[in-house]
């Protein structure tokens, strides 16, 4: 990603002046990022860097055709595209749609792995038998099909962990027992999920979103029907003895229960015996670990080991300095200020050593935890690096670096950090805790998984993943102007409440949902870096008035929402030399007639029809807020209000989100083209 970046950013040195560090970061960043994808592909057993061909005739030697000749074209004399059953989208694979060709052996999900552009698979129909293969190696998937098969046994739960693009899952007609994996209720774009006809037990898990498609008929599961799921068709969990609950008529026993079955006294004394050595067990291994702990406490840390610069510490070469003892010795006097008034503990956040927390709600480590966890380089930013470090718990943290966060003093600094630490809304990256030292601090917050939404827009390519489709990038939108009106409104003092507001400051939650981060920084960072780097001080308003005001995170916006919807980054799209992001407006106006015009939108946003009023809405909607002259823009509440009014549109649409295989129309894979597919 930050190879990609290199090139991008790069234009930003020349062209903004965006990165700080200037050549040294430039070529250091992807130089560490080229060493650690060397490292990941040098260690994947998979079989990159086979053509496709190779890899369909790797992948067709675990194949037991019972149809003679059924892939008899697979042959390395045609192209892969002209194979039966493979579909392509502009000379790479993309599709195997492999029914009704009575298959059996196994499949090779290493060899599946080398498709770099694979997003379908259909097996349906076959005689594929044993467990559920490890699909999950395969997370650019979209859609698999395995219906009609023989697959048994249990499916791990965390079976389908990282298929972040998974929308249909049909598994209908096996023999797969044990309970619905969990991952797959989790899955952030599941639309259709078809486990009819198996052996599934346990209760219906929560499905995180909205099915279209469901059937869970004929399995043996039990107890409750989640409350989500209660206005479905009662026929998708028919043929279930233990379930009950709305639609059902069955009512549920108590609700305490959960309408599971009460199991027999005799099969109650093996569950109350299983559960009381569990129970022991625990109590065992938490005693022997606080032993051990407590001893491990009083030795002294064993030379060469403690005593060497941690990860993070070695890449960033900071140290608990000796400012953070006295942070220490002010807390433990009731936070009394330099200025000698006493500050409100809660509101001033609670100090672990010399790390200040401002959550009272999460879990408190320490600066040299995280000095001691091993780290990665996120991406340099104008202000600072960004690392990420995974905690001994578990829990990955990302610290940011700001060395010219000097605008104001310390008390000033942690009045404001406690302001921005109050601030709770969905789509805003809480500060978890900082760290103040007058020559730099370190903002701590929570890893984001998607990353941000600059290496979603820009970079997946790359590296193979999907792209980001219409509906999701409208609801990056709404989320990014929910959580900048909320800013206005909880940060009425601030001229630009956001005030940095880019694609590289908005980071993905797994589900897609955007999470704004480091808003409001304006007022501490020193006012000659800030007005070389910030966003604020690139709008119209500041070149031509040097005025920054509530409107400029409006103009921001604008931006934002160009990006999205053309891809174009900003800051280096043009290459004739011109200088600030209104470059992209004027793009954008140069080439839009106020109506629908393929070649201004991004391509990567895949299929498009019936949404296409929706997406000029959108657009018109940015450049309103690019309007250069302040008086006219929009205000944000304004901007906000026609934001939300705009919809996806697809889920009317049956094109949309059409299936090109079904179980009922029996299409065949030669009889569909690849313009009337999409999933
Ligand atoms: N909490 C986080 N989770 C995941 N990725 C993050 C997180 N914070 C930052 N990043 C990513 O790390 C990279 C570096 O971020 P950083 O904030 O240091 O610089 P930037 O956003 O590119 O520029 P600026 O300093 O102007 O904000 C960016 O790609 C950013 O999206």
């Amino acid at each position: 990603v930050n190879i990609v970046f290199f090139s991008q950013e790069g234009t930003r040195l020349s062209n903004a002046g965006a990165f700080p560090q200037k050549l040294f970061n430039a070529m250091t960043v992807p130089v560490v990022s080229l060493l650690l994808v060397l490292l990941f592909h040098l260690s994947t057993p998979t079989i990159h860097g086979l053509s496709d061909s190779e890899a369909i005739l790797k992948f067709k030697k675990s194949l037991v055709a019972g149809k003679p000749n059924a892939l008899a074209s697979w042959d390395d004399k045609t192209p892969p595209c002209t194979w039966t059953g493979v579909l392509c989208n502009g000379g790479s694979v993309w599709g195997l749609q492999m029914e009704n060709l009575e298959l059996s052996g196994s499949i090779d999900i290493d060899a599946l792995a080398g498709l770099t552009s694979l997003r379908t698979l259909s097996f349906m129909n076959n005689k594929f038998g044993g467990p559920f293969p490890e699909f999950k190696k395969l997370s650019a998937l979209k859609s698999l099909y395995l219906s009609n098969n023989q697959f048994e046994g249990e499916i791990p739960m965390n079976a389908f962990e990282g298929m972040g693009w998974l929308k249909k899952v049909h598994l209908a007609q096996n023999k797969f027992t044990g309970q619905i994996p969990m991952s797959i209720a989790t899955l952030p774009k599941l639309l259709e999920l078809r486990l009819d006809g198996n052996e599934f037990t346990g209760q219906i898990p929560e499905f995180e979103h909205k099915l279209h498609v469901l059937n869970l008929s004929n399995n043996a599961l039990i107890g409750r029907i989640p409350e989500s799921l209660s206005m479905m068709d009662p026929n998708v969990f028919q043929g279930n003895k233990g379930l009950c609950g709305k639609p059902l008529e069955t009512t549920c026993d108590t609700p305490i229960n959960e309408g599971r079955p009460k199991p027999s006294s005799s099969s109650r004394t093996p569950l109350v015996i299983m559960a009381v050595v569990t129970a022991l067990t625990i109590v065992i291994i938490i005693g022997v670990i606080i032993l051990v702990n407590c001893k491990n406490r009083n030795k002294q840390p064993p030379l060469g080991l403690e005593t060497r610069p941690s990860s993070l510490q070695k890449k960033t070469g900071i140290r608990e300095g000796d400012q953070g003892h006295r942070d220490r010795q002010q807390s433990s006097h009731g936070n009394v200020s330099r200025r000698g008034k006493k500050m409100d503990t809660a509101a001033a956040g609670v100090e672990n050593t010399n790390l200040t927390f401002l959550r009272e709600d999460r879990e408190r480590f320490e600066l040299q935890d995280l000095l001691k966890a091993s780290a990665e380089i996120l991406g340099s930013g104008c202000f600072g690096a960004s690392y990420k470090a995974v905690l001994s718990n578990g829990a990955s943290m990302v610290v940011k670096r700001f060395k010219q966060m000097n605008n104001a003093g310390r008390e000033e600094f942690q009045e404001h950090m406690n302001r921005l630490g109050r601030l709770r809304h969905n789509n805003l990256l809480p500060i978890v805790a900082y760290y103040y030292r007058k020559e730099e601090k370190l903002l701590v917050c929570d890893f984001a998984e998607r990353g941000s939404l600059a290496v979603n827009l820009h970079g997946n390519q790359s590296l193979g993943q999907p792209s980001l489709d219409w509906p999701t990038r409208l609801k990056i939108v709404k989320g990014v102007a929910r959580g900048l009106l909320y800013l206005h409104q909880d940060l009425p003092s601030l001229m630009a409440p956001h005030g940095h507001l880019k694609s590289s400051n908005v980071l993905l939650t797994k589900n897609f949902e955007p999470l704004l981060t480091d808003y409001g920084l304006i007022p501490m960072i020193n006012q000659v870096k800030a007005e070389e780097h910030m966003v604020a001080y690139k709008s119209p308003e500041y070149l031509q008035h040097r005025r920054v005001t509530k409107k400029t995170d409006v103009w921001g916006l604008g931006i934002l929402i160009l990006e999205i919807l053309t891809g174009k980054f900003p800051a280096n799209f043009l290459q004739d030399g011109k200088k600030s992001e209104e470059d992209l407006v004027s793009w954008v106006n140069l080439g839009f007639q106020g109506v629908w015009a393929p070649g201004l939108f991004d391509k990567e946003m895949g299929k498009t029809s019936h949404c296409e009023g929706q997406i000029v809405n959108l657009l018109k909607l940015g450049l309103s807020c690019c309007e250069p002259d302040v008086e006219k823009r929009l205000e944000i509440g304004e901007a906000v209000e026609k934001i939300e009014e705009l919809k996806e549109q697809q889920e009317d649409s049956d094109d949309f989100y059409s299936t090109y295989v079904s179980e009922t129309d029996g299409r065949s894979p030669k009889g569909v083209s690849i313009e009337s597919i999409n999933l």
